[in-house]
């Protein structure tokens, strides 16, 4: 069964972490982390001050430093200088002479491919993970963490006999079990194919909403980044190019997100009717009078409701067309146009009555509308594509 939840996080008990960052200038609730690293041909110079709750998402083309960056939070690799301070907690600061080694840092670290001991069945492999710290200190209990993952039913299983989904989700169990004080997550779905990849999300969503751990996760994918981050920073080139809340930093263009094939942005918005009969939840948009309707199971009225809308589920056009199949059309206004980064589709940044949006088409419509900022058109939006 399709399992709804992947698509909208329920915001409740969902930290929005920028507004708290914005409150909360307290250094007990941030993660500063200033690295140089110099090696032949590469060096990494990044300062990077994130919220000490939520998801803090990483992104940055193959070879911008992400990996890296994280090695030296998790303490793998030594900066020639630098500086971590974790919610309060120093863990380098090369110009104190103090370092605390790998296993002294508090953090749990997730890889593409969870290096499960083969000879221990799930249960072992997370006592395992358990045992690296005091009972007094255990946060995550074994029962909450098998709940959270759903893999109760996997325990008496070998790691051999596991789908790539399975294990990954034993993975991040284990991670947790560790009771870390920093979750580091270094592209947790790549090595999973697509179908994989959206059985798994949800699992990560409800680690977001129900435990109270700071992530920072890398990724090349914004529709990830979308579903799952708070804050994003960009890297290129071993440098920070932009920082900053989720919605903004997802839809600029002047930044790669937007402009690859995988462009995605996050609509915040607040739960209203429930279409009982076909299913569909209406989504009421802040600060406009539209909303967006979804294949959706249902939720409280008034609840917050996070959305992931990917670029190339949004189309334009110059009125609106009523007696067609698509539920969500939205006057729009131009903000912004550019290349995309196949040189025949444009990507257009939109405003939808205060909700940004990216649409994704190609050059020829572009020409053929003559897309130009401060136009008014209308954006459409299947309902089924916000399903995925
Ligand atoms: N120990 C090392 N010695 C020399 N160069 C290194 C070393 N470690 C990493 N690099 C280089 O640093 C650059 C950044 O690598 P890094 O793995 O951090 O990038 P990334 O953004 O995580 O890339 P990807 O998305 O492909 O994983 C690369 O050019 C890499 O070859």
């Amino acid at each position: 069964m399709h399992d709804h939840t992947q698509d909208v996080i329920h915001k409740d008990t969902h930290h929005n972490a920028d507004s708290n960052a914005n409150r909360n200038v307290d250094s007990n609730t941030r993660i500063e982390a200033r690295f140089l690293v110099r090696h032949a041909g590469f060096s990494l110079d990044v300062n990077l001050d994130l919220p000490g709750r939520g998801v803090s998402g990483l992104f940055g083309h193959s070879g911008s430093g992400k990996t890296t960056c994280l090695r030296c939070v998790a303490g793998l690799e030594k900066p020639d200088s630098g500086y971590l301070r974790v919610n309060g907690e120093v863990w380098l600061d090369s110009d104190a002479g103090i370092s605390l080694p790998t296993h002294k840092r508090p953090l749990g670290y997730v890889f593409q491919e969870p290096s499960l001991f083969p000879h221990l069945n799930v249960l072992r492999n997370l006592q395992f993970g358990q045992k690296r710290v005091p009972t007094s200190q255990h946060q995550v209990q074994l029962e909450q963490a098998t709940a959270l993952l759903g893999i109760d039913h996997l325990l008496e299983r070998m790691p051999a006999g596991l789908s790539g989904g399975e294990r990954q989700r034993v993975g991040i169990a284990r991670a947790l079990l560790t009771s870390p004080r920093l979750l580091l997550m270094d592209e947790p779905l790549a090595a999973l194919d697509l179908k994989r990849k959206r059985e798994i999300l949800p699992y990560l969503e409800r680690l977001h909403d129900e435990l109270d751990i700071p992530v920072i996760y890398v990724s090349h994918s914004p529709e990830e980044m979308a579903r799952l981050a708070d804050h994003l920073v960009v890297l290129d080139g071993g440098k920070v190019i932009a920082s900053g809340p989720i919605a903004d930093t997802l839809s600029r263009l002047d930044l790669p997100a937007a402009r690859t094939d995988d462009a995605s942005v996050v609509v915040e918005g607040t739960a209203g009717d429930f279409d009982t009969a076909y299913g569909l939840l209406t989504v009421h948009l802040p600060e406009s009078n539209s909303t967006m309707r979804l294949v959706h199971a249902r939720i409280a009225t008034g609840q917050r409701v996070r959305l992931a809308v990917k670029a190339r589920d949004v189309s334009l056009t110059t009125s609106d067309q009523e007696g067609g199949s698509i539920l969500n059309r939205l006057p729009v206004t131009v903000l912004e146009v550019a290349p995309a980064e196949n040189p025949d589709h444009v990507i257009v940044r939109l405003n939808a009555g205060g909700t940004l949006l990216l649409a994704r088409i190609t050059r020829y419509s572009s020409d053929r509308l003559a897309v130009v900022p401060g136009q008014a058109l209308w954006a459409q939006i299947k309902a089924v594509s916000l399903l995925t």
